[in-house]
């Protein structure tokens, strides 16, 4: 689904990645590890077009996409999901939702005011997404809620939600897990697999928790300064020399322990 192709990100004198090739299959969940500042966000940053790379190729299902705009990848069906703004923190979860289908003619003042039965039918559909949606990650309680008052957890939920407004293709996730409790992580687990096996939605997942990586992904890609290092199951990545010394620089540690 996604090929990266000797991809090369510079900061200055710092060669944050460093002719990276690495391939996201169809259908897959497949974890991104590897120690703080081994160039995953900034890979990411550059598969969602919010970096521009200085050399390499970014292929979307064959498709050259390097440099596109993160709106026309988005049109595409590649998501990266972030933090929720600022701004929609003093909106409804349900809004939260709703705001997020960017074809919706409703939005467009001249079509609501020319065709407003075409507006208020594509509300209606929108609407019965966003509950659709709700019900799904069980947030159905919450919907009046303003999304600023919500639990780390949930945040991560709603994030993920507002991905299944538009019916993706491909998720990149970064550290769903981070700040949240071990209830709300077994529910997210759930939410993406689910949306893998039933909706067909690939996942590329950035994550430092071992447990949730070895729990959704395979394949594990694990990269270090700025490339790829090992590919395999998680099993594999635990016993690789060269994953332990990347995360211990040769420590009398385990593999047990680098990725635990
Ligand atoms: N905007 C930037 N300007 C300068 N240097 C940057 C920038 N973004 C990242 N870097 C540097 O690039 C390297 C890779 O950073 P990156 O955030 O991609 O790593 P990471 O694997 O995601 O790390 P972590 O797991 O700690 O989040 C680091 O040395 C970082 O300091």
């Amino acid at each position: 689904m996604i090929e990266v192709r000797d991809i090369v990100k510079r900061f200055g004198g710092l060669v944050a990645v460093d002719h990276c090739s690495l391939e996201v299959g169809n259908g897959t969940i497949t974890g991104l590890i590897g120690p703080n500042g081994a160039g995953k966000s900034t890979l990411f940053n550059t598969i969602a077009g919010f970096i521009k790379p200085d050399g390499g190729q970014i292929l979307l299902d064959g498709e050259d996409v390097t440099g596109l705009s993160p709106h026309k990848l988005f049109e595409k069906g590649l998501v990266r999901t972030f933090q929720i703004p600022h701004e929609l923190t003093r909106m409804t979860v349900l809004e939260n939702l709703m705001i997020v289908p960017a074809n919706q003619s409703g939005e467009n003042l001249f079509n609501a005011w020319l065709r407003p039965g075409k507006a208020k039918a594509d509300e209606l559909a929108v609407r019965r997404r966003a509950n659709e949606v709700l019900e799904m990650l069980q947030l159905t309680h919450l919907r009046h809620e303003l999304a600023g008052n919500l639990s780390g957890g949930q945040k991560k939920l709603l994030e993920i939600g507002r991905t299944m407004m538009t019916e993706p293709r491909v998720v990149l996730l970064d550290e769903p897990g981070a700040g949240v409790n071990r209830t709300l992580l077994g529910k997210l687990s759930e939410v993406i697999q689910t949306l893998n096996r039933e909706r067909g939605y690939t996942f590329c997942i950035i994550e430092h928790d071992m447990d949730l990586i070895a729990q959704l992904c395979d394949p594990v890609i694990c990269m270090a300064q700025g490339k790829v290092l090992a590919q395999g199951s998680m099993d594999e990545i635990r016993r690789n020399e060269a994953v332990l010394e990347a995360y211990f620089g040769g420590g009398a540690a385990t593999a047990a322990d680098a990725t635990a």
